[in-house]
């Protein structure tokens, strides 16, 4: 037993001593653990900081392979660059080259310029002195020219007082004769003896006497101008064209076309669409014009306004009314400032153009009213008015003159134009044959009245006569042209007109007045 507690005691000691020595070996392992540990806390802040300086390099490796790619472009750049400077170096050389040699050539062309600069210097000089003399001598043909434009305008005076000397010698009342050429039948006995002034015309009629023997009678008569049946509208216009161009300095002008129908009236005074066939109507009217414009260079501005009437059966018709047919009653008044139509229209006219334009539609009314009342055209008597007012700048004259340009209704006698069983004819022809011998009974009065005298004047007998009241009397210029038909069987009627514009003819009315405004 005590043995085993001997044993148990040993036992117990060295389960004791192994205690402590587990004990011992255990605070070892302990503390080798935290060493451990401790080492492993070292190793793994050595790894952190190791590959932290890994990563640092590489982002340097990085970078500087980036500024070796960098360099490199910069370097392939500069590189191209430089070739290029090169090639720009040697095309400078060679441009330098053929610069120097143009420079040369310039300096050579410089030198000769220089030359050239003093010849033309020197030219210049010339040039210079002669304008100052040029100079002076422009100032004196100015002062000239002035000189000379008042003479003109004096002389352009002088000349309109001159020319109406001319009309006045010729009588303010002419008359004109034109024969129309031959139209198939058989032609009267005409001759015109006087071959060198052309203002006599012979009628040859013959006729058996109750013995049965021939007898010849001869009809002479003296006109101021006979046309012959060759002769042109140009050659009438020719003496009628100072007579137009006198109400451009102021003067009434009545111009008429007296004469059987189919004598030619509307022939001489309309005439046909061309150059060489148009009328006394168009020819004066672009006359006028043509002399205001020559006037504008010595001071004169024309205003022109037309009118176109026509006179049927006592009624008087506008032949530029707006409707087709004139159906109004219109009244003629006299006053200060001329004649007056009512209701009727004045056209303002700036061309020839526009005048043409009014004859159209004056002859395209007619013709309306000659097919809606038989032939009426021959039957009315029509009146063309060019009203033109003038103005000198310069003088400060003023003038007003009228042109009347007037186609007259056939004049045959009642017998002759078959009229006597027609009412409406007979009635047509008792107005024509009023107020023809009106403008016959007018005419009279005026040359019995002389330059003083009271003796009264039927202008009111007729509407023809009152509407040219004004360029009737004795302030105006006339002109009657007859028109005479070639016709063996139109000789009585031919022998009447004939002895109508004798009496005509026969007349001396008073001296034509302008018509002369004082300056405002
Ligand atoms: N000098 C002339 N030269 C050529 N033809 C003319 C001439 N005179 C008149 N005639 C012609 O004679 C014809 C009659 O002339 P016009 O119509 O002018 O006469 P009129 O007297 O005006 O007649 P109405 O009184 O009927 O109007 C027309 O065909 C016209 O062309």
């Amino acid at each position: 037993m005590e043995a085993e507690r001997a044993k148990v005691a040993e036992l117990q000691a060295n389960h004791r001593a192994i205690s402590l020595e587990l004990a011992s070996a255990r605070s070892q392992e302990l503390n080798q653990r935290r060493e451990l540990v401790s080492a492993s806390d070292e190793l793994n802040s050595i790894k952190m900081k190791h590959s932290r300086e890994i990563m640092e390099l590489e982002m340097d490796i990085n970078k500087r392979d980036r500024q070796i790619r960098e360099l490199n472009e910069d370097l392939r750049i500069a590189r191209g660059d430089l070739e290029r400077e090169r090639e720009s170096v040697s095309s400078l050389k060679s441009t330098l080259s053929h610069q120097s040699t143009a420079h040369l050539s310039l300096t050579t062309q410089v030198s000769a310029l220089n030359a050239q600069i003093a010849a033309v210097q020197s030219q210049l000089d010339v040039a210079t002195s002669t304008t100052s003399q040029r100079t002076l001598d422009l100032g004196s043909a100015q002062k000239r020219i002035t000189e000379l434009e008042q003479d003109a305008r004096q002389c352009e005076s002088i000349r309109r007082k001159l020319h109406n000397m001319v009309q006045e010698l010729k009588g303010n009342i002419r008359v004109f004769c034109r024969v129309r050429p031959l139209s198939g039948d058989s032609a009267a006995d005409i001759s015109y003896p006087d071959r060198r002034d052309h203002k006599e015309i012979v009628l040859y009629s013959s006729s058996s006497s109750a013995m049965g023997q021939e007898r010849k009678e001869v009809y002479n008569f003296n006109f101021d101008r006979v046309f012959e049946p060759e002769s042109t509208q140009a050659d009438v216009f020719e003496e009628i064209s100072q007579l137009a161009q006198s109400c451009t300095d102021g003067y009434n002008v009545c111009i008429f076309a007296y004469g059987q129908t189919g004598s030619g009236k509307s022939h001489t005074m309309e005439g046909g669409s061309t150059n060489t066939t148009s009328g006394m109507i168009p020819r004066a009217v672009e006359q006028v014009f043509r002399v205001t414009e020559e006037l504008k260079t010595k001071g004169w501005e024309y205003t022109m306004e037309g009118q176109f009437l026509e006179i049927y059966n006592e009624a008087i018709n506008d032949l530029l009314g707006k409707g087709e047919f004139d159906k109004k009653k219109h009244e003629i008044k006299h006053d200060k400032n001329g004649t007056r139509v009512t209701d009727t229209n004045v056209v303002s006219l700036r061309s020839p153009n526009e005048v043409r334009s009014i004859l159209a539609l004056a002859n395209s009314r007619r013709t309306v009213a000659a097919t809606l009342m038989n032939e009426r055209s021959s039957r009315s008597h029509s009146v063309f008015t060019l009203r033109i007012s003038g103005s000198n700048q310069h003088t400060g004259e003023q003038c007003e003159g009228c042109l009347n340009l007037v186609d007259l209704a056939g004049s045959e006698r009642l017998n002759s134009s078959g009229a006597a069983g027609d009412k409406e004819r007979l009635k047509e022809t008792q107005s024509i044959n009023k107020s023809l011998s009106a403008l016959g009974d007018v005419i009279a009065a005026l040359g019995e009245k002389g330059e003083k005298g009271e003796k009264h004047i039927p202008y009111r007998n007729s509407k023809l006569t009152y509407l040219l009241q004004n360029s009737l009397s004795g302030n105006s210029k006339t002109l009657m042209i007859l028109n005479l038909s070639p016709l063996a069987a139109h000789l009585n009627e031919s022998l009447t007109s004939l002895r109508f514009a004798t009496k005509v003819n026969n007349t001396t009315i008073g001296t034509a007045k302008k018509q002369l405004r004082a300056s405002s």
